[in-house]
């Protein structure tokens, strides 16, 4: 079974590397959107996977990290695109997370990435 936890943090950025022009190379800012995808057993006395109190402790520090920062200016995340983000956010999330299982990063309501630990 599997389940998941959505969160939510502000924060500005701008995209290095991107072609002269690209807009996204001028700062901006988004609410970023996480889901939290934990696959595992159901537990038969509790009856639930995962407590969902325990995604959101695992989530407080990246929160305290992300929110309301310019992301270039965090290590790992100079050139902080979707892509990045959830590759950064699964390698510090998969150590504490037993069944971490997906991290979907939303950036706008219609484009995201979704990461499940793979290259
Ligand atoms: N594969 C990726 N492409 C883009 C990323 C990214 O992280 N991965 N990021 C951006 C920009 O950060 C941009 O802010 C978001 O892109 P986009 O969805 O194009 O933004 P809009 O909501 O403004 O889309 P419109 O259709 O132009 O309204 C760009 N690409
Ligand atoms: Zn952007």
């Amino acid at each position: 079974m599997e389940i998941w936890r959505e969160f939510t943090f502000e924060a500005a950025h701008r995209l290095p590397h991107v072609p002269d022009g690209h807009k996204c190379a001028r700062l901006h800012g988004h609410s970023f959107r996480v889901e939290l995808h934990v696959r595992g057993p159901l537990d038969p006395t509790l009856g639930w996977v995962m407590d969902f109190a325990d995604l959101k402790a695992a989530w407080k520090p990246l929160d305290d990290a992300l929110d309301h920062r310019y992301l270039n200016e965090i290590p790992g995340l100079e050139n902080p695109t979707s892509e990045v983000l959830a590759r950064w956010l699964w390698a510090r999330l998969a150590p504490v997370v037993p069944g971490l299982s997906e991290i979907v990063v939303r950036e706008t309501c219609t484009s995201g990435c979704r990461y499940r630990g793979e290259g």
